[in-house]
């Protein structure tokens, strides 16, 4: 009889529906049912679908692809997103969450619902890139598609002035997994900056302003009929700084940084291809040109070489080009490979010298001043050196010591102090990792006989007014 009575029926018809919504709530079960109902609802409306590739005609760069990517990664619906990566961001506690391919991802805007699918990278087909996909209600395209493209536009330059964006660095895919002349990318951590380095910090600045005016000089550029275009050249022995000072200067501009390891790329064309890949805001690094070039390599030739150093691969991109060339030395590279407009800066870096030590002493010892500074000095007077990797590797093994350490970089210099250094660092003006001139901004710097700044001046001097070239006045445009 109970069976009838209502208020029985009331309860346990609460009690079912209590237990319905544990069920649902508690197990996945919710999450199926609202993606049911979605795509019921989604039956109801027409969808046009836009693409964002990342190359367009298979090798040119879309940078539309990069705002995008931005963008979508400051969304905060992307933590609800079914599958995510989870990368470790700048700093160590940083977690940085990363759309997977296939991943499709919602946003909201002006009251509607806009899709987005990652299509990540067709491996099958090595001319396809990677695509975003956005869908959007026909409905509602009219309305809101361009002030949401613009949106995005904003968006993601604001990211990018804020230096929020997480740098990467690029390397040449291994033709069987990444498909044949493709990058592919890893978080660039490296912790280098200008303040880490053991440099004469004059010189630290001139490259700082050199990096920073160039980048306003657009229109400059433009004016000249010039590719926008610096390259550095970095030489020196090896372990005086030259990679971590690439590094520095990705950080500093806060640029993705792409490692053209020449000896992986198959041909010309797939440099040139490559090279248009490559991506605004970011620095294009080839480490040790001149054991590639004395190797004598088959696959790039040298007027490949030539090409992509004068830039011209890249004047399709209106977008500033930074390239670092690094090399043990000059001495066995033909002088027309780094003639000035194809390399505008060189940067000379040295074995160490006592300014450059005491840096190194106080930044990884912690030590200003030691009883034993003497000593060292006058080691490195009488031409004795290391390079900084080594004097680094000796005071971390022994940083609990300072005079453990300064006394280890006494016994190297003199076994290994070998005069190596002898003659590079006494009388020179510069010390330390040293350059041998900063140009003026429309310049060219110093080449191999000028050793002061001065000196290659009154030479630039010469050409200009032999050729009855007016200087050009620098504009700025940012
Ligand atoms: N000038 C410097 N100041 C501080 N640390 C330095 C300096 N030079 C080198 N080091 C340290 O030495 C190590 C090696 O340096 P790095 O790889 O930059 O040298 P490199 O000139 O690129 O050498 P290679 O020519 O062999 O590639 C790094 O860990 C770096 O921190
Ligand atoms: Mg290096």
């Amino acid at each position: 009889m109970i069976l009838y009575n209502p208020f029985f029926l009331f309860i346990v018809t609460i009690f079912f529906l209590y237990i319905i919504r544990v069920i649902l709530f508690k197990t996945g079960l919710m999450h199926t049912v609202k993606k049911i109902c979605r795509s019921i609802e989604d039956k109801f409306y027409v969808y046009q679908f836009l693409r964002v590739p990342e190359l367009y005609e298979g090798v040119q760069e879309n940078p539309f692809y990069r705002k995008v990517s931005l963008y979508l990664h400051s969304l905060p619906s992307i933590e609800d997103s079914d599958f995510i990566n989870l990368i470790t961001g700048k700093k160590n506690n940083d977690i940085v969450l990363c759309l997977d391919p296939k991943q499709s991802i919602e946003d909201d805007f002006l009251g509607s619902r806009i899709f987005w699918l990652n299509e990540g990278d067709d491996k099958s087909d090595s001319n396809r890139s990677r695509t975003f996909i956005l869908k959007i209600r026909k409905a509602d395209k009219r309305r809101i598609l361009r002030p949401y493209l613009q949106h995005i536009h904003t968006i993601a330059d604001e990211i990018e002035q804020q230096g929020k964006r997480d740098l990467k660095l690029f390397m040449i895919a291994d033709p069987i997994v990444g498909g044949k002349g493709r990058w592919r990318s890893v978080p660039f951590t490296h912790p280098s900056t200008f303040d880490t380095i053991a440099m004469e910090s004059d010189l630290k600045h001139k490259v700082k302003s050199d990096l920073e005016s160039f980048l306003k000089a657009k229109q400059y550029y433009n004016r000249l009929g010039r590719v926008w275009k610096r390259s550095f050249l970095l030489y020196g022995p090896s372990g005086t700084g030259k990679s971590s000072f690439v590094a520095a200067m990705a950080n500093f501009l806060c640029y993705d940084v792409y490692d053209m390891d020449l000896s992986k790329v198959p041909s010309d064309s797939d440099l040139k291809s490559m090279l248009l890949q490559t991506t605004t805001k970011s620095i294009i690094v080839v480490e040790d040109l001149d054991r590639f070039l004395i190797a004598n390599p088959t696959a790039v030739s040298l007027s490949g070489i030539l090409n992509f150093m004068d830039g011209i691969l890249n004047s399709c991109c209106t977008e500033e080009t930074i390239m670092v060339f690094t090399m043990n030395s000059k001495e066995h590279v033909d002088p027309n490979l780094l003639r000035p407009g194809r390399v505008d800066v060189h940067i000379r870096f040295r074995l160490c010298d006592f300014p450059a030590f005491k840096t190194l002493a106080s930044s990884y010892l912690g030590v200003k001043d030691h009883k034993l500074f003497p000593q060292v000095e006058e080691m490195f007077l009488n031409g004795a050196s290391l390079s900084a990797a080594e004097i680094g590797e000796l005071m971390i093994a022994n940083r609990n010591s300072p005079s453990r350490a300064i006394k280890s970089v006494i016994f190297a210099l003199q076994t290994d102090g070998d005069g190596r250094g002898c003659g590079e660092n006494i009388g020179r003006q510069l010390v330390g990792n040293a350059v041998e001139g900063i140009d003026e901004p429309n310049g060219v710097l110093c080449a191999d006989g000028f050793h002061t700044v001065k000196d290659f001046r009154k030479l630039y001097g010469f050409f200009r007014s032999k050729n009855h070239r007016k200087s050009q006045p620098f504009v700025p445009k940012r």
